[in-house]
């Protein structure tokens, strides 16, 4: 684990200039699924009770990037790779995760409250510690929960299926789960409760979230009222972005 970055008035200058950025580059690249995806599986390792992984950089290193789960994701740490060359004084971590904020941003989702100052590791989790697209809501709330985080979190958090789509050669899943995977908006959980979304994905954990009442309750909300989305989902994002670090 290296040092902390002493998050002083140079450091968030940096930070700012990096967050100038990162906007052109997601967007002219048009990477801004894959950048969420990278900073969410930075983050999602985390567990509370041994306070290990979580949002360290750590996924830079082959030995996580391989995971399964990780197919794909070097795309977004390569992409990232001239942006840390160009303000080294950013750990890998406040990068990754700045340039998950940067993402929703510039596809017109909430703005995210974002804090740096988080140190990079080396030690790379085992493997399987982010959900099984495959299970349903009691395997969710196990991953989620040993994250310290809760079910409205879940919810709010699975929005970012409104962006990007799967691929069979990366995890055996096809296709987007909106009609426009390039915004950020609610019809993830619009299409979520149709019988049939003519075209589009749902995993067997999307559909988990309308099995499960408690679950249910959150998407329905989250289908009418699209501020309503944006609040919790802007509130769960930092939440996931800040597991096992204090902001200074
Ligand atoms: C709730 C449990 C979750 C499961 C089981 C899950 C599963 C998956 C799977 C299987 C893919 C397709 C990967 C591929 O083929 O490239 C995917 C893509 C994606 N996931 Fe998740 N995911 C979950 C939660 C999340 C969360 C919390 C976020 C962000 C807040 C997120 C953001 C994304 C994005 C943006 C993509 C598209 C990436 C791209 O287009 O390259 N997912 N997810
Ligand atoms: N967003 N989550 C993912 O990309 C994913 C999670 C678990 N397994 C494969 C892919």
């Amino acid at each position: 684990m290296s040092a902390a970055p002493v998050v002083d008035a140079e450091y968030m200058a940096e930070v700012e200039r990096a967050r100038r950025d990162l906007r052109p580059l997601i967007a002219s690249k048009s990477c801004a699924p894959i950048m969420l995806r990278l900073a969410w599986h930075d983050a999602g390792t985390y567990d509370k009770a041994t306070k290990t992984g979580g949002p360290n950089g750590s996924i830079r290193f082959p030995q996580e990037y391989s995971h399964a789960a990780n197919a794909g994701i070097k795309i977004a740490i390569d992409l990232l790779e001239p942006m840390k060359q160009k303000h080294p004084k950013i750990t890998y971590a406040d990068l990754y995760q700045l340039a998950g904020v940067v993402a929703v941003e510039v596809t017109g989702g909430p703005t995210i409250d974002y804090v740096p100052g988080r140190r990079d590791s080396s030690d790379s989790p085992e493997e399987g510690r982010l959900p099984d697209a495959k299970k349903g809501p009691a395997h969710l709330r196990e991953v989620f929960y040993r994250m310290g985080l809760s079910d409205k979190d879940i919810v709010a958090l699975s929005g970012g299926h409104t962006l990007g789509k799967a691929r069979p050669e990366r995890s055996g899943f096809d296709g987007a789960w909106t009609k426009d995977p390039l915004k950020f908006d609610n019809s993830y959980f619009i299409e979520l409760l149709k019988e049939n979304s003519e075209g589009l994905l749902k995993l067997p954990t999307d559909k988990a979230l309308v099995e499960d009442p408690t679950f249910r309750r959150y998407v329905e909300l989250y289908a009418k009222d699209e501020d309503a989305f944006f609040r919790d989902y802007a509130e769960s994002h930092k939440k996931l972005s800040e597991l096992g670090f204090t902001p200074s």
